[in-house]
């Protein structure tokens, strides 16, 4: 199992082990300058597993050698109270201990993918981070503890009391520095953060006054009913519900080192004859404050989590929905363009209908009018299709129809002639621009080009099936109107029937060029 955190690189080793320093040597010097003589809260363990957390496992060496230097310093400091062996003991069981403790809490609280984001998991926060640091208080006290029961040191009254007190001191110490120290850690511009909330600095004066006259020498006004110390509950649950993370960790901070500085010093409701007793009624106190705080905060991040999933949810559907009418608007619009395109399409054989047939010859012959320009117009009748149709039946009549239509589409060259079915048997082409020597031309070659596909026909005095084309083409004059063309064409046509058939007629009065 790869253990601890790995989503940023090793940061800022240094200054973490500097902290620890400070934090090891204020521990030890309170104890013997005030007013206990046994352990307090510890805050030096949570700076040691925020430096595991932070920086791996790796960083070991420098703790043990952080912490022993620091006990070298301090054993320097009192002037040798205990014997060289006996010095040497405790600096080497405590810093063993201080590092043992934090790197078995860092095991505990398993692998987590962000680091930032592990203390807003409230999973985490009550199955890993709560019972790491109780394991972490727990170690750290066997050592302890287990140095002086070594040496028959008497400093332990009730070793029992001790290991119990000495636990919830180290518990506590890591449960709030900890936090602390990783939100400002990993917080690159938290300072700038601090600046931005200044309104919650009137949360912080609360606090200061509560703890002036809770835990500080304001005490001896304040009457007996009102000594509570669950009065700090109220700034903590304030700042827990409005503030962000890194700045619940700093102000829980703030409160435990008040507490523990004021009792410390012997102010405050937990003071009683026993210092062992005053200790761990502080320091349960601290802790259950921070127990509190945490889970809160915790709740909340979850929330938020869960608020932005939701979010997210709706989104990614509302996305989907939009896809769903785009892909809907598209399959739409396809529709009506195919029909569209089949409302003016002939179904038998695929050429322009005689819907649109009429609307394109009644826009170029406008258009024509207007430019003056020549139209032409080629009529084209399959020859004795109905007796095609007795002989042969419909359906064959029909793919004689289709192969008319085929052709026609290969007469209409270029892209503004317009090839149609005019109805029944009957086709017809509309040429703009055209003059009646190319359209004669092209009719011909549609007319050889059908009766050389040798489409028997019996009944047919030619044998096979034929055509018959009428031409004609106008230059459109004022009062006229397109059916004059038609007309035209379909005399021509008609002309053509007359002849014998098979062939092709231009109408009269179309100017040859
Ligand atoms: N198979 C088939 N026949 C059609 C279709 N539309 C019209 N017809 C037939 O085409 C025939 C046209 O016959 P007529 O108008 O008498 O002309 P014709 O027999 O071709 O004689 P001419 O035009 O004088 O050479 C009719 O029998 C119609 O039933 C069609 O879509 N399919």
């Amino acid at each position: 199992m790869r253990i601890g955190f790995l989503e940023k690189p090793k940061r800022q080793p240094l200054s973490v082990l500097l902290l620890l320093m400070f934090c090891l040597y204020l521990g030890l010097a309170l104890i013997t300058m005030f007013i206990f003589e046994t352990i307090t809260v510890w805050p030096s363990t949570g700076v040691a597993l925020a430096a595991f957390l932070l920086c791996g496992k790796r960083i070991w060496p420098a703790i043990f050698a952080a912490s022993l230097a620091v006990l070298l310093i301090y054993f320097f400091s009192l002037g040798q109270p205990f014997s060289m062996t006996q010095s040497l003991l405790i600096m080497l069981a405590t810093a063993s201990g201080n590092t043992l403790s934090a790197m078995l809490a860092l095991y505990f609280c398993g692998r987590v993918s962000s680091l930032q984001q592990s203390f807003g998991d409230l999973l985490w926060v009550l199955k890993r981070f709560l019972p790491a640091t109780a394991i972490c208080g727990a170690v750290a006290s066997v050592f302890g503890i287990g140095v002086y029961w070594l040496l028959g040191l008497s400093w332990v009254e009730h070793y029992v009391t001790g290991i119990a007190n000495w636990s919830v001191s180290n518990m506590v110490g890591a449960l709030i520095g900890t936090p602390l120290l990783i939100s400002c850690f990993l917080q690159p511009g938290w300072r700038r953060m601090l600046d931005k909330v200044r309104w919650k600095y009137q949360a912080v004066f609360c606090l200061l006054l509560l703890a002036f006259f809770l835990f500080g020498p304001g005490q001896i006004w304040l009457p007996p009913g009102f000594q509570q110390p669950a009065l700090l509950l109220m700034p903590l649950l304030f700042v827990a519900l409005t503030a962000n993370q890194s700045f619940i960790f700093i102000f829980q901070g703030l409160t435990f080192l008040l507490v523990w500085v004021g009792t410390t010093m012997g102010y405050g409701p937990f003071i009683t004859g026993h210092a062992a007793e005053t200790a761990t009624a502080m320091q349960l106190f601290c802790g259950f404050l921070a127990a509190v705080v945490l889970i809160i905060q915790a709740l909340l991040c979850e929330q938020r989590k869960l608020r932005k999933l939701w979010t997210s949810d709706l989104l990614s559907s509302n996305r989907k929905l939009e896809q769903r009418v785009q892909e809907r608007t598209r399959q739409l619009s396809e529709a009506n363009r195919q029909l569209a395109q089949l409302s003016v399409t002939d179904g038998l054989t695929q050429l322009a209908n005689r819907r649109r047939f009429d609307e394109y010859l009644q826009a170029e012959w406008q258009r024509a009018s207007r430019l003056q320009q020549p139209l032409g117009l080629m009529m084209l009748d399959v020859d004795w299709f109905k007796n095609y149709n007795d002989c042969y039946g419909h359906l064959q009549g029909d793919e004689a129809l289709r192969q008319v239509g085929q052709l026609l589409r290969l007469g209409a060259r270029r892209t503004t002639d317009l090839a149609a079915r005019y109805g029944g048997e009957e086709f017809a082409l509309v040429v703009p621009l055209a003059d009646a020597n190319y359209l004669k031309q092209q009719a011909d070659l549609l007319r050889l080009a059908f009766a050389s596909l040798n489409i028997a026909h019996q009944t047919s005095p030619l044998g096979r099936l034929t055509v018959s084309i009428g031409i004609a083409v106008l230059v459109p004059q004022a009062h006229e109107t397109s059916m004059v063309l038609i007309e035209k064409a379909d005399q021509a046509l008609y002309l053509a029937k007359n002849n014998g058939r098979n062939q092709v007629v231009i109408a009269q009065s179309t100017p040859l060029q």
